[in-house]
């Protein structure tokens, strides 16, 4: 079984490639769900952020705005919250590819934002960036409401988008039109898997 990674900066793409891969009948987890799903109320996670974050939970329930700004302004808080969420996130990676393993799936293609920055290029056999020039990103994030100072810090914590096509096995241009970048997925998965 092929184990592909995923990953770009916030805002590149990888939800939109992601569901071509899905779309192909090729199981995707997606690190992000998988976050958002720890730290649901009384998530898996939640007991653990409150004891480190005791202001962002309430009622055992995450104030995701609070911790994002508390993240952005400390960098010593983002290392003791990935510290948390991260091996979370690993234990759930490594049910989900045993599970398609037994499956007898061909591929999976794990989408996670901090690939490269976790050491998770290790465990794929090939990797993906989507990327996008910096306008492109900046406008397709604001369209979401996250405040112009925010999305500059998140990209500022983030490794650069050219260290990240430079380490890529696959770069997907996703500043075209979103039938180029679709249609440059398809014909990858065409070569992938034959
Ligand atoms: C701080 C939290 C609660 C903010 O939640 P919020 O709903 O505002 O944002 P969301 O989770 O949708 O993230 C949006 C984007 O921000 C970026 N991002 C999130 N966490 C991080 C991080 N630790 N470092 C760099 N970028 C990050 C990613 O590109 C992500 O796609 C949340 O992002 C979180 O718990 N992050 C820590 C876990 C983590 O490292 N996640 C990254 C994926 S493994
Ligand atoms: N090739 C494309 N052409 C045009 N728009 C696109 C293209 N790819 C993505 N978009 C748009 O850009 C926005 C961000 O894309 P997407 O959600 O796939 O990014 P992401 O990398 O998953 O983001 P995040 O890291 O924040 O979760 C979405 O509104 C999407 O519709």
């Amino acid at each position: 079984m092929k184990i592909i990674g995923l990953t770009g900066g916030i805002g590149m793409g990888k939800s939109t490639v992601a569901t071509v891969f899905r779309r192909s009948g090729i199981p995707v987890f997606d690190a992000d769900a998988t976050v958002r799903a720890l730290q649901v109320k009384n998530g898996r996670a939640i007991p653990r952020i409150a004891a480190a974050f005791p202001d962002v939970v309430r009622d055992g329930v995450l104030d995701r705005t609070a911790l994002r700004a508390r993240i952005l302004s400390d960098a010593g808080a983002k290392r003791r919250l990935e510290a948390i969420v991260h091996p979370l996130v690993r234990t759930a990676e490594r049910k989900f590819v045993a599970a398609a393993r037994r499956r007898h799936a061909k591929a999976v293609l794990l989408d996670i934002p901090l690939l490269f920055e976790t050491g998770g290029e290790r465990r794929v056999d090939l990797v993906i960036t989507v990327s996008a020039p910096r306008s492109v990103q900046m406008a397709r994030v604001q369209r979401r409401g996250l405040p112009i100072a925010d999305i500059e810090a998140i990209i500022a914590r983030q490794m650069p988008d050219a260290e990240k096509r430079r380490r890529a096995d696959v770069v997907i241009r996703t500043g075209l039109s979103r039938h180029h970048a679709i249609s440059a997925v398809r014909r990858l998965i065409q070569e992938i898997l034959p």
